[in-house]
């Protein structure tokens, strides 16, 4: 058992606005301390109007420049090796709103040198993993996402999840031991670095995607990403079973100072409550003599149970954010820090037994034991050998003999019977040997038991004794008089299979085409599996009509991800061709390895036949000078190997976690848009309705507006229920000015007036016109001049493609009113 207290560290967000004064001090013998100074004046009903100088303690103080590779150093890695040596580990961050806890726990969603804990700790144990031959890792993630009081599971991938209600809902069971299971929760198994850092983008893109619209989930909701360790020697009945949690916890702010109302309110009041229960718990962990500790309060603390005064090694982050306007917040969190700080927790090591392992060796053993004592009293078992026995017997002799290693053995255990029938069958082996020629011994070792059996009994005409070699020596018989029919038949069976396969290919094909079509993404860019959750998310929304997507393409553009975005993908290509050159330095590599060991192979050849001829001298038995050389060689070259493998290693990791930013952007980006979008249609509605209304007030249906007759551009048929404020300008000139939506223009419409036309004749090519013209430059300058709105743009008469319209000229006008046109 570890007694240990919980480790703090702080971490001060970078920053470019002014800061309040504060020092961090990392050379203090009794740790780390971070003091804020507080003028007088300032801290008047501020934090505590009596002090200027609030210093607190910490095991160490990262402050604003500290890069993510030094805080895994210092803060995950040690927490990591405990939960490879088996016990259970926990890092949480704790701070007010953007004082940077998911930068910190996850990593920043532009660089790959942002990594944050989880991806550096995911890559550190798989590493160490690969590392330790000695043992068998297991490994499994899930991912918790705590929200108003209730846990859902990151990590479902039957769910589409658009809300957060979709995602599985986790209870917390409690069983007579009072430990605490999450039912509901699934747990991912992940072979390698590459399938826990998927099931990581499976779950930030679940947690991203089921935000509420009204708020950013990351502020308002816990998360607890897990990996659940299983680590045993081969063989061995003992395993040990390790979890380490990594926590990003929801926004510390107090609710007073939030001023929120309404649903913003009560989330605030659920969150606050959440880590005032997790407060409390760690009030009532740091006073002494405390009985009852309220961890059944919340979910929350009935989750961080064990991380909390229980069998864990614990650490938190405390996050910090230094501009003047959060030093209340940032002294709050130091507060709290200093609180758990004094909280001792008893980590023991996770050993347990594996039942079934350990019965299965026990009978081994037992089995054994019998069968020693029955060849040291004499007493001799009688009964036969069993089919599967036998069989067993000539698979090991059958690999004992094919073994080119002079050391191998043939290992039987004390029972005679086994013993003897290896016995017999190396003796039928033997006596088909040239026994003089040690050559075509070894040469005879590899040709198949079967063959080695047939031989033996001759031409079939040999007495059946009924066991398993004679079975093989019949089989191998009848092979040999299978019918013309018999073949025949094979073979249409197998251009059957062709075909079918044949077809199967083309499907595949077929498939992979659309996929491809389909696809948003580059496949050059995004891999199959990562690409999946994001695809899902795209087809998820109606196709983008064309002005529609043109917006988007603008919206892309304008995004403050833009650059970020466009940064990567360039990184992203040119780690990809570093990749395939190194890739390609790998194969000639391996070529010339496998060159070196044929010469090897030959020169070793020619000098055992020159030893064979019996014309070897004693200068022939010593080191061939040649042979040496190419061992080097092929040393050398085995090196460079490596190191090359090692390089591509690290590239492949940079690659996927760029793939992964890229797609996480991108979802990032189709989400923004989206929302984006139907405001700027709500607006319109508004906006057209608004119009309309004045209209109406003024009495002026603007009397110029003539029904439209069929055929006439302009107005859609009824039942449109687009915006169109002002029939075109464009192509039809006997239409003027006007500010009606259909629907007001449907209410001055007698009822029996024909429906009209829905597509104008013109229709096709001015729309078709602008979509291709309307990349940037011109027609973006005579938009932005002539101050267009979407009243100028001739409608289609489809009621969709009409609103898309509608909705794009105003979004447009809005970025250009914003940023101005693109050159
Ligand atoms: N150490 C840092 N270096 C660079 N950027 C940072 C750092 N810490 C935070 N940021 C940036 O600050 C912003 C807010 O950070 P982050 O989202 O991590 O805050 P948070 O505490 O998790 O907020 P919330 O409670 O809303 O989830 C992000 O854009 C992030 O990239």
């Amino acid at each position: 058992m570890v007694k240990h207290t919980i480790q703090i560290f702080g971490r001060i967000k970078p920053t470019k606005k002014t800061t309040t004064v504060y020092s961090v001090d990392n050379e203090e013998q009794t740790g780390a301390s971070l003091e804020f100074v507080v003028p007088r004046d300032l801290a008047d009903g501020f934090v505590n109007n009596k002090r200027e100088c609030y210093k607190f303690r910490f095991q160490k103080v990262f402050d604003q420049a500290v890069k993510q590779e030094e805080i895994f150093e210092n803060i995950a890695k040690p927490v990591a090796d405990s939960v490879l040596a088996g016990y259970n580990g926990t890092i949480f961050a704790y701070g007010q709103t953007g004082s940077g806890k998911t930068f910190t726990v996850t990593g920043g969603a532009e660089r790959y040198s942002d990594r944050g804990i989880i991806p550096r700790t995911l890559s550190y144990l798989f590493e160490r993993f690969s590392q330790d031959s000695s043992m068998v890792y297991n490994t499994h993630i899930s991912y918790l996402e705590i929200y108003n009081e209730m846990g859902y599971d990151l990590l479902d991938s039957r769910h589409e999840a658009s809300r957060l209600e979709d995602l599985p809902k986790v209870m917390i069971m409690e069983d007579p031991d009072q430990n605490i299971h999450l039912r509901n929760l699934s747990l991912q198994p992940s072979a390698n670095e590459e399938e826990a850092l998927n099931l990581l983008f499976l779950g930030d893109t679940n947690r991203m995607i089921a935000e509420t619209p009204m708020n950013q989930a990351s502020t308002r909701s816990h998360c607890v990403f897990t990996v659940h360790l299983c680590r045993r020697e081969p063989g061995s009945a003992t395993l040990r079973r390790s979890k380490l949690h990594l926590v990003d916890l929801a926004g510390s702010d107090r609710v007073s100072k939030t001023g929120l109302n309404g649903q913003l309110l009560t989330e605030a009041k659920y969150i606050n409550l959440s880590l005032h229960y997790l407060e409390q718990v760690i009030i009532a962990l740091s006073e002494k003599n405390r009985s009852h500790i309220p961890y059944r309060n919340s979910m929350l603390t009935s989750v961080l149970r064990d991380s909390l005064g229980g069998n864990c090694m614990t650490t938190m982050i405390a996050t910090m954010a230094v501009d003047k306007r959060n030093l209340d917040e940032s002294i709050s969190t130091c507060r709290f820090a200093q609180r758990v700080a004094l909280i001792k927790n008893e980590a023991i090591l996770n050993e347990e037994l594996d039942p079934a392992l350990q019965i299965a060796r026990l009978k081994r053993e037992i089995q054994s034991l019998k069968e020693e004592l029955a060849m040291l009293t004499g007493e001799q078992r009688d009964d036969q050998l069993t089919v599967e026995e036998i069989q067993k017997l000539e698979e090991l002799v059958k690999t004992f003999l094919d073994d080119r290693d002079p050391d191998v053995t043939l290992s039987l255990g004390p029972d005679m019977r086994k013993i003897q029938y290896c016995f017999s069958l190396l003796r039928l082996f033997h006596t088909q040997l040239p026994a003089a020629c040690p050559c075509l011994r070894l040469m005879f070792k590899n040709i198949s038991f079967k063959m080695m059996i047939m031989d033996k009994h001759g031409g079939g005409n040999g007495r059946s004794d009924g066991s398993p070699a004679e079975t093989v020596r019949e089989e191998v018989i009848q092979d040999s008089y299978h019918s013309a029919a018999e073949v025949t038949k094979l073979k249409t069976m197998l251009k059957q299979r062709d075909n079918e396969i044949s077809i199967l290919v083309k499907m595949l094909k077929k498939e992979k085409k659309r996929a491809q079509d389909a696809g948003y993404r580059s496949t050059d860019t995004i891999s199959a599996d990562h690409g999946g959750r994001a695809m899902q998310y795209m087809k998820r929304g109606p196709q983008l009509s064309m002005g529609k997507q043109e917006a988007f393409e603008t919206f892309i553009r304008d995004h403050e991800d833009h650059l970020a975005i466009e940064d990567n993908k360039n990184l992203l290509k040119q780690r990809s061709a570093e990749a395939r050159r190194l890739g390609e330095q790998l194969n000639e590599a391996r070529n010339r390895i496998n060159e070196l060991k044929k010469k090897l192979e030959m020169q070793r050849r020619q000098r055992a036949a020159h030893g064979v001829m019996g014309n070897h001298t004693e200068a022939e038995e010593e080191v061939d000078p040649v042979e040496e050389n190419l061992c080097k060689h092929i040393e050398h070259e085995k090196k460079a190997y490596k190191s090359t493998i090692g390089c591509l290693k690290a590239l492949r990791t940079e690659i996927e976690h760029l793939q992964l930013l890229l797609e996480r952007a991108k979802v990032k980006l189709q989400k923004d848009f989206h929302k984006w979008w139907s405001q700027e249609e709500a607006s319109s509605v508004q906006e057209s309705e608004s119009e309309a209304a004045t209209r109406c007030r003024a009495g002026s249906p603007s009397g110029t507006l003539q029904p439209s007759s069929p055929g006439t551009p302009g107005f859609g048929a009824p039942g449109l229920s687009s915006t169109v404020r002002d029939p075109p300008l464009g192509p039809d000139p006997n239409l003027n000015s006007s500010t009606f939506s259909v629907q007001d223009l449907r209410s001055f419409l007698p009822k029996s007036v024909p429906p009209l036309t829905a597509v104008p004749a013109w229709h096709d090519e001015s729309l078709d016109r602008r979509a291709t013209d309307f990349a940037p430059s011109s027609e973006w300058r005579a938009l932005s001049t002539t101050k267009l709105s979407s009243s100028s743009i001739p409608l289609t008469g489809d009621q969709q493609a009409d609103a898309d319209i509608q909705a794009f000229v105003r979004a447009r006008q809005n970025l250009l009113n914003r940023t101005g046109p693109p050159q």
